[in-house]
């Protein structure tokens, strides 16, 4: 049954607020400068993975100084839940990424099972290389490949459920002005 609206502002009101709006912001800008270092002579194809990645790819997308072709796809997991299962593509990338630097960014690397799924897919559909920008890395040993980490990450944060610019809580809260953890989870 979908929380209501009362629901849905009372789980804010009880979150811990883990990261100000503001730091997300610094922690954005450093990722842009990284990212234009190193990737601004490659002509990269860059890979929205929606739903999460959306604010972070329309915060990065500016602030990266040079040319950048944006394409979206659409991978996920989570679903409602607050535990991940079987990754189910909603919709393949379209643009052809032979022999291209591909980036893929989105909100979150939490066991990483939906970065690898979509750097193999992008590899096996002829990506020269497969890098990979994330807000948020969470700090916990269950990844699904050991020490395995982005190539851009924001912030390192706590093990605990997680919402707020672009992570949802049961759909909601994507636009929460910083990055919370769910009371209890
Ligand atoms: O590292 P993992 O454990 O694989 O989890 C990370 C993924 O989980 C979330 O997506 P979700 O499946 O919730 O879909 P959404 O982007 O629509 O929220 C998030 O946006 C990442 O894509
Ligand atoms: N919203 C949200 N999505 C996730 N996907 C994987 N981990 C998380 C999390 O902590 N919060």
């Amino acid at each position: 049954m979908t929380d209501s609206v009362d629901e849905l502002n009372q789980v804010i009101a009880e979150a811990d607020c883990l990261v100000s709006e503001q730091q997300v912001y610094q922690a954005i800008d450093t990722m842009a400068e990284e990212i234009t270092a190193a990737l601004r002579d490659s002509n990269p194809l860059l890979f929205c993975v929606m739903n999460g990645g959306l604010i972070l790819t329309g915060q990065l997308l500016p602030r990266l100084k040079f040319p950048v072709q944006a394409e979206y796809l659409h991978a996920t997991r989570y679903r409602q839940e607050t535990t991940g299962g079987i990754l189910e593509w909603k919709l393949r990338p379209e643009a052809d990424m032979k022999d291209r630097t591909v980036l893929i960014v989105d909100d979150i690397l939490d066991e990483g099972t939906t970065l690898n799924a979509i750097a193999d897919y992008c590899l096996a559909h002829g990506a020269e290389r497969v890098l990979t920008a994330v807000l948020v890395d969470k700090q916990h040993d269950r990844k699904a490949k050991p020490g395995l980490k982005a190539d851009f990450t924001g912030l390192e944060v706590e093990d605990r459920f997680l919402f707020g610019f672009g992570m949802d809580y049961k759909g909601y809260w994507r636009n929460a002005p910083g990055i919370y953890a769910v009371k209890g989870l």
